[in-house]
């Protein structure tokens, strides 16, 4: 994306967006509602046009590819299913808009039901399926012409924890196959389990372009340590400039990440029975960011995102001493 802008009447509903997706990654793109996320991804579909700038895909319009279904499969909405057609038949008609041979159609519609986990409701008809299994067909048809890129608009929403979990694992192994994945969602947490780079929005203004990484630490994540001889771990991250927590076996050592923690403790040969990540300040993060006022030209990517104020791992604990 380069500068892509969309106003309606005269309000500015997306302003001058530059940020990349990457291949290989789930990116989320998070902001709250009205921020202009679903606008943005019609803009990427060649669904709206817009006012200015780009919104490229494989390097050019997504309109300008010869198939655009094989190299982007989308989904926005599953409202706009047709209730007397069976999963099967919704399928049917997808295939024949997206150029796949006819005699491959049957098997790729045979494929796609088996990854979503719907072959058994095959004939069954939408106007009868649960909201989640309408998900899974959405996504179904999303990658029935075997995309590169997937793109999805509030795919979690309305989702039962076993499909929350089905659709994670689905969308991490899609781009562990080095495809791209960006999804939106107005929920910071539902997406920290899914996404491992996140792309925030706010009125249409990016406010941070960061790894999921980057932003736990933003959170002044702490990292919580149980064992019998904490000492020299303690000193050793006190002496990066950490600020660590003591009780009597157990360390809080605050904005650190639990794999540095980690490698320290093996380095220093300070045996753990616990090491575990709190993640109190992760929502807060976003509703920092996404309140705090962006100004008139549009943003670096996470020149916005300022640590939360409000994250203070430690209140979770109740240590009995602090100390820098
Ligand atoms: N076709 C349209 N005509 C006029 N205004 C529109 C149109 N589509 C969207 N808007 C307005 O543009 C703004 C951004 O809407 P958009 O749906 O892109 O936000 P969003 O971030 O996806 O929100 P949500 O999380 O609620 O879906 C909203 O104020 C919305 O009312």
């Amino acid at each position: 994306m380069r500068g892509l802008t969309k106003s309606f009447g005269r309000t500015r509903v997306v302003d001058a967006l530059t940020f990349d997706v990457r291949p290989g990654h789930v990116t989320g793109f998070l902001g709250p509602t009205g921020a202009g996320k679903s606008t943005t991804l019609q803009m990427i579909l060649g669904l709206i046009a817009p006012d200015s700038g780009t919104a490229l895909v494989g390097g050019r319009p997504l309109a300008a590819h010869r198939t655009p279904a094989a190299v982007a499969g989308s989904l926005l909405t599953t409202e706009r299913m047709l209730p007397d057609l069976t999963v099967a038949g919704h399928l049917d008609w997808i295939v024949r808009l997206s150029g796949i041979a006819p005699a491959m159609r049957r098997k790729r519609i045979d494929e796609v039901l088996e990854q979503v986990g719907l072959s058994v409701s095959r004939g069954q008809r939408i106007a009868h399926l649960s909201l989640g299994m309408r998900q899974r067909l959405g996504v179904a048809a999303a990658i029935v012409s075997d995309p590169a890129v997937l793109i999805l608009d509030e795919p979690l929403n309305g989702l039962d924890p076993e499909g929350i979990t089905w659709l994670r694992t689905f969308l991490r192994d899609f781009a562990a196959r080095g495809r791209t994945v960006f999804f939106s969602s107005h929920l910071l947490t539902e997406m920290a389990l899914t996404a491992d780079h996140v792309i925030i929005i706010r009125s249409g203004r990016l406010v941070a372009d960061l790894s999921l990484d980057e932003l736990r630490a933003q959170s002044q994540t702490g990292v919580s340590v149980t064992g019998p001889h904490l000492a020299p771990l303690v000193q050793s991250q006190r002496a990066t400039g950490r600020t660590v927590t003591t009780g009597r076996t157990t360390a809080l050592i605050t904005g650190a990440l639990a794999r540095d923690v980690y490698r320290d403790s093996v380095r220093l040969g300070v045996d753990l029975d616990e090491l575990r990540t709190l993640e109190p300040g992760l929502e807060d993060v976003f509703l920092e960011l996404t309140r705090t006022p962006t100004p008139a030209t549009n943003a670096e990517p996470g020149a916005h995102a300022e640590p939360a104020t409000n994250a203070d791992p430690a209140a979770h604990a109740a240590p009995e001493t602090k100390d820098n």
